[in-house]
């Protein structure tokens, strides 16, 4: 490990860490069964899942989910449209290069970003789907299908989900649903490299999601998490038909720190190419999230200044290279 390392964060030192399939054993990841999720479901199984879905949040800062009603068709179908999404000639793919992070759809293959070490991407908008589903690639020609298929399948797991979470929270149900179901959603589509090298090769540095929740989807095993208390990376397993699920800034900071957000990268996959489909679920563009009043009290000072996605990304281009997270800009300093 480089001298400068230790000078980093933790998350970022520890980017020479073993290969995902040699880390350290570690208590495996929740898997929750969203079977009993429904509003419709027995009150007592369903509290039951909220238990689980808040416990996994608070200890792990994510969790995998299965039974979460969107089908592997739907699944199978977005990882197709994104594999001929990359697959097409850069010529086509580069009209949809913008230097300008705030474009509905953007592709990029370079690491302007300071953190996209070995990745390409698509990013877009996709909610409300109507609104921007015109404006993604019309190539390949099953791409807008397919993948407004699976984001608007995502985007009502979101909601199911936040509804348990805010309930765990003691915040109710319904608490901020309108703003919610009105919210972002950021579908960043990732492409990596096959790389068969010795040792970990990081595709996308250590970083966290702004946002509520990302529900994410891989092809392939090269997801590691590290939550705050951990001082390793844990590799994320493909379990078929399973998405993975973590929390964001937005929740850290509605929950008054109840919750941390997760930090979280990617290495390069040594038996293929990699496709991850992350959604972003949040508040729209201009709304603050604040900590929750409920959150706050005594012993629970506010911990965290309002933003909002606009704020995030004024904050990025600033934060390049320098990697620092967002959320430590917004943390109240209690001594100043
Ligand atoms: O590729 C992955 O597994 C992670 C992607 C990710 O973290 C992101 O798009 O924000
Ligand atoms: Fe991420």
């Amino acid at each position: 490990m480089p001298a400068c390392c230790s000078l980093l964060p933790r998350y970022m030192a520890a980017t020479t860490q073993p290969h995902h399939q040699r880390l350290p054993p570690r208590a495996a990841l929740p898997v929750i069964n969203l079977g009993r999720l429904g509003k419709d479901d027995d009150p007592a199984s369903r509290a039951l899942v909220v238990q689980d879905i808040a416990r996994a949040c608070r200890d792990r800062g994510c969790f995998q989910v299965i039974n979460h009603g969107v089908s592997k068709s739907v699944m199978k179908g977005a990882l197709e449209a994104a594999s001929a999404f990359f697959e097409l000639p850069v010529e086509h793919k580069e009209e949809l290069a913008s230097d300008d992070i705030r474009q509905p759809v953007r592709y990029e293959r370079s690491s302007r970003d300071g953190i996209s070490l070995a990745r390409s991407f698509l990013k877009h908008y996709a909610n409300p789907l109507e609104d921007w589903i015109q404006c993604w690639p019309a190539n390949p020609p099953t791409y807008r299908k397919k993948m407004g298929e699976y984001a608007a399948e995502i985007h009502r797991v979101s909601m199911h989900l936040m509804e348990a979470i805010l309930q765990g929270l003691g915040l109710g149900p319904s608490y901020l649903e309108q703003k919610l179901d009105k919210g972002v959603q950021f579908v960043a589509v990732n492409n990596y490299p096959q790389f068969s090298h010795q040792g970990d090769k990081v595709g996308l540095a250590a970083h966290s999601d702004y946002g509520f929740l990302t529900i994410l989807l891989q092809s392939s095993p090269g997801l590691q998490v590290m939550h705050h208390d951990d001082d390793a990376w844990t590799a994320v397993p493909v379990i078929p038909g399973a998405l993975h699920v973590h929390v964001g800034d937005q929740l850290e900071v509605l929950s008054n720190g109840r919750i941390k957000s997760l930090v979280h990268r990617a290495v390069l996959n040594p038996h293929e190419a990699r496709i991850s489909i992350a959604s972003i679920h949040g508040l729209a563009m201009d709304e603050k999230v604040h900590c929750a009043e409920e959150l706050v009290d005594k012993q629970h000072p506010r911990m965290y200044r309002g933003s909002s996605f606009q704020d995030f990304l004024d904050f990025l281009p600033l934060n390049i290279n320098k990697y620092k997270r967002f959320i430590d800009s917004i943390k109240i300093d209690d001594k100043a």
